[in-house]
């Protein structure tokens, strides 16, 4: 039974809502990781399910990236495990041979944005409170390759550099502008719209588009596959240094003063 993903059916056949549900802001703690993993695994195996429309349960909040919590003050064995399971995710929703859109409803920082970043098409409701992007540098760490590749592959090479070395969280309309989210709409029509283009997606056939999505995704899937263990190495190393263990407390610090 899971507690922080709550999976329901769509109003359309084939179609399945995925909603994330970790008060207080949706951070992908190891918990929320495993279960979103094991939810992907159940609708990837469900051949009734053709499309995933991804969003959060309550409007504010699309997801607040990794747990900090997770990265900071614990021991390498433990920084292991949840990279481990970090790459997991990715590596689930980016090779789903499902259609996958994400209904962006709220904050969508980093992890976050990595999240939306692996789906087929992105809408966004038109929030100015609401933002999008890798902003990793503002933290003083770094966006691992394969976070780079997926903006990437979505954005291109320029933009994907700009917003990444700056840490740029977007605005909706900025975020449609740069082409990190395809669509922008009306936060009440935000449901409906994701609905409307996952109905678009479907009418495809299934095997011509999923052969073609692998196709476009293998490369950069190959990437991570083929130096899983020395990706997370490198996490543990870099995660356990004072500094950046630092630059991670500070930040977390000035989110807990921002409501004192
Ligand atoms: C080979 C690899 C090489 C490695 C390089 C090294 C490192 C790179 C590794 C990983 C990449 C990192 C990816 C990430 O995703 S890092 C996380 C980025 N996330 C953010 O920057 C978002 C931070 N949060 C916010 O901006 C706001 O909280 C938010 C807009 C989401 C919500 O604002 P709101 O005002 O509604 O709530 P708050 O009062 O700010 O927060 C409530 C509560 O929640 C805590 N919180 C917030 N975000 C997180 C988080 N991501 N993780 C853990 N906890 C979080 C916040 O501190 C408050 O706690 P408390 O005061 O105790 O109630």
């Amino acid at each position: 039974m899971s507690h922080r993903v709550l999976v329901e059916a769509g109003p359309a056949a084939g179609v399945a809502v995925l909603k994330f549900r970790n008060p207080p802001v949706n951070a992908l703690s190891l918990e929320m990781l495993m279960e979103l993993v094991i939810s992907l695994e159940k609708l990837e195996n469900d051949k009734a399910v053709r499309g995933i429309v991804i969003t959060a349960e309550n409007p504010g909040i699309f997801l607040a990236g990794l747990d900090l919590t997770e990265m900071c003050g614990r021991n390498p064995a433990h920084y292991a495990k949840y990279w481990e399971a970090v790459q997991e995710l990715w590596l689930r929703l980016y090779q789903s041979s499902k259609v996958l859109v994400a209904a962006i409803n709220g904050a969508c920082p980093a992890g976050g944005c990595l999240a939306s970043l692996t789906c087929d098409y992105r809408v966004m409701a038109d929030n100015p409170k609401y933002t999008i992007g890798l902003n990793e540098t503002q933290l003083g760490i770094i966006a691992p390759f394969w976070f780079k590749d997926t903006l990437v592959n979505t954005v291109g090479h320029r933009a994907a550099e700009q917003a990444l070395q700056l840490g740029t969280l977007f605005p909706p309309a900025k975020a449609l502008q740069v082409g990190i989210v395809d669509q922008v709409v009306p936060e009440e029509q935000l449901q409906s719209a994701a609905l409307s283009v996952m109905a678009q997606w479907l009418a495809i056939p299934d095997h011509a588009r999923q052969l073609t999505k692998t196709m476009m995704r293998k490369p950069t899937v190959d990437q991570l596959v083929k130096q899983r263990e020395a990706d997370i190495q490198s996490f543990v190393g870099l995660i356990s240094q004072d500094s950046i263990q630092r630059a991670l407390q500070t930040y977390l610090q000035k989110l807990r003063q921002k409501k004192g």
